[in-house]
């Protein structure tokens, strides 16, 4: 294996030539293709072994330990892999910026990340964490939604567990499959609304693993407590599953009581397996089952369903900033939500929570927001008269109106906003309506991916709220995920909006300190939960920020090497005992 990597390996590109560096997908593919590799790693590769014993190359195919090329001489003396790996021994400064090296010569970024996450997590989280701006909107929207659409291909070794319809009867099993048992966070999709892609079936996996990544990278929750799981019900996208590279069950979706059945099986077997207070994140499920599963388990477990909660909280901050710049009230505004679905009516049942916490009835609150979904306009008159569900609390009296420039001049909104999943839906025409009516008008165009949006923007994403939610349950071991915790995270999010930013035309923080404002925002939710009585993690911490701030995960390497440390010369000399010779110690 050692002259495998040594002899194999050669620069990607000239860049790298230069620089001496070696592409990692050369060497990579090299020990791949290794006939000779007998070692056999298994998937869980975490709980395995005590990390003590993990040595030689098992050590070097560890993502959790691996260091690669940073183990220094010692420590590769020590754990039996002295060489195992070409002689140098870089720093993990050096092998971050040889990361971006390869990256930006590398076509597929999304797959070289992943890649890197499986050879060596700590440097693929340092990298993320270093490179917010450049990396997130690849290990996250909008190439994710690519790498779902492409998951045959991007799929290499599983990331998370897959549990199918046919394992109904059996799910704790499964569960137990994945031999860590200190999984504190799951984040749970069935992929049949994988961001405004529709039902990718089971390739929507890149969606929980994505958001989880995100929990290390941006909320700093240890890679070992969070599990990735996909719930195969099968697929009625007969596009994807008619491809020979699909991952998943070649059936249709299977519903109704069967499909109900195996969800309470899920939920229960989680709490079996890994507590009452692991934290279950509903993520990309349909509309009808999304808002019937949230009401259902809500307060049963420790979950929420971020499309609907985490999504209208990252946009009520954004309006509370946005506000900040027209200097009106919530109240004093008109809304138009163009799709009416979970996001929007998330979003607009906590704008109505906002205005009645401002001093109005929620009928009035529920007076200034319109809807337009499909079908045009939702009025009581139009001739589709299917409005169910939770946009039935928008219905308005009026005449059904289709054309989206008209429904402008009819309902007159300051605030417009797009969660529908129909690409460039706000036209020129429709912006241009806006701007009529409005001196500044207020614009939100949320759908994912960016091929998907209504018009072309920069964000407002729930990966400003789901990391610290995750952040100050996990910590605090709250029990439930309580409404009350997304208007205060938006709340906070909001007043970390500085002046700069505003002046800038941005209504939330940069990305680039996504990471501070999370502990922030964990912070006041921890503060929260203690006041009142909803964490179990006892006892109380005095200073929650310091709390906080000693769980996060570090990206710093590990030493491996011998124990260092010395005792003091005398600590072992026996002192003020009596001589041997003197028999008074002796027992009479
Ligand atoms: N930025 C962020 O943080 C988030 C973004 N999103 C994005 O929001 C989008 C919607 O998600 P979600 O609410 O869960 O999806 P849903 O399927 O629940 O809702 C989609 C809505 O759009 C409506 N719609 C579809 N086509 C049109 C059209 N041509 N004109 C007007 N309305 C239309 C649908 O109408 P009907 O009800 O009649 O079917 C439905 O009301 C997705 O792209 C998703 O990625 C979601 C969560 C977070
Ligand atoms: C961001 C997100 O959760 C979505 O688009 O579904
Ligand atoms: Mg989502």
């Amino acid at each position: 294996m050692a002259s495998a990597l040594a002899t194999k390996s050669r620069p990607c590109c000239l860049l790298c030539k230069q620089l001496g560096l070696f592409s990692y997908s050369s060497i990579r593919s090299s020990s791949l293709s290794s006939k000779k590799s007998t070692v056999t790693v298994t998937d869980d590769f975490r709980a395995s072994k005590p990390r003590g014993q993990i040595k030689g190359i098992d050590l070097l195919r560890n993502p959790a330990l691996n260091k690669g090329m940073a183990f220094t001489l010692e420590e590769r003396q020590h754990m039996g892999i002295h060489g195992l790996l070409p002689s140098a021994v870089l720093s993990q400064d050096i092998q971050a910026m040889r990361v971006m090296i390869n990256f930006h010569h590398d076509l597929d970024r999304y797959s070289e990340l992943m890649n890197l996450c499986e050879r060596n997590e700590k440097l693929f989280y340092r990298v993320i964490a270093d490179n917010l701006d450049e990396l997130l909107p690849i290990v996250y929207t909008p190439t994710v939604g690519l790498a779902c659409q492409k998951y045959g291909l991007v799929f290499k070794r599983p990331r998370g567990l897959f549990i199918t319809i046919h394992d109904k009867g059996h799910i704790y099993d499964v569960l137990c499959n994945w031999t860590d048992q200190h999984v504190k966070a799951i984040v749970v999709t069935d992929g049949e609304r994988i961001l405004g892609l529709g039902d990718l079936g089971a390739s929507g996996m890149g969606i929980p693993v994505g958001k989880l990544q995100l929990y290390t990278a941006i909320a700093g929750i240890p890679p070992e407590h969070c599990l990735p799981i996909m719930l195969d019900v099968g697929t009625n996208n007969e596009e994807i599953s008619n491809n020979p590279l699909y991952i998943g069950l070649r059936q249709k979706r299977v519903t109704g009581k069967e499909y109900d059945e195996f969800m309470d099986e899920f939920m229960d077997a989680v709490v079996q397996r890994f507590g009452w207070n692991c934290l279950i994140q509903f993520e990309d499920f349909s509309s009808n089952n999304a808002y019937r599963l949230l009401e259902k388990y809500r307060q049963k477990y420790c979950t929420f369903n971020d499309d609907i909660q985490g999504t209208a909280a990252v946009v009520l901050a954004g309006l509370f900033g946005a506000l900040r710049i027209t200097g009106k009230k919530l109240h004093e505004n008109t809304y138009l939500f163009v799709g009416a679905g979970q996001a929007a009516c998330g979003i607009a049942d906590l704008i109505t929570t906002a205005m009645v916490k401002e001093g109005t009835s929620t009928e009035e609150a529920r007076s200034k927001i319109w809807m337009y979904d499909v079908h045009g306009l939702i009025v009581e008159g139009r001739p589709q008269r299917d409005i169910k569900g939770p946009k039935a609390s928008y219905v308005k009296k009026g005449k059904p109106i289709k054309d989206l420039a008209a429904v402008i001049g009819h309902v007159k909104p300051s605030v417009m906003m797009g969660a529908s999943g129909v690409a460039r839906l706000f036209h020129e025409g429709v912006l241009r309506k806006m701007a009529q009516i409005n001196e500044r008008p207020i614009i939100f165009a949320l759908s994912n991916p960016t091929s998907r949006a209504e018009c072309t923007a920069s964000q407002g994403n729930n990966a400003y709220i789901f990391p610290a939610i995750a952040l100050a349950v996990v910590a605090c071991s709250a029990r439930h995920v309580e409404e009350d915790m997304f208007f205060l995270a938006a709340q906070h999010l909001g007043a970390l909006v500085s002046q700069e930013d505003l002046d800038s035309g941005r209504v939330y923080p940069p990305i680039s300190t996504i990471q501070e404002v999370t502990v922030k925002i964990a912070t006041k939710l921890a503060e929260w939960l203690y006041e009142t009585k909803r964490a179990w993690n006892y006892p109380e911490p005095l200073d929650k920020e310091a709390f906080i701030r000693m769980q996060l995960y570090d990206t710093s390497y590990d030493y491996f090497g011998p124990n260092t440390w010395k005792w003091p010369e005398d600590a072992t000399k026996p002192r003020n005992v009596p001589q041997l010779d003197d028999e008074a110690w002796i027992p009479s």
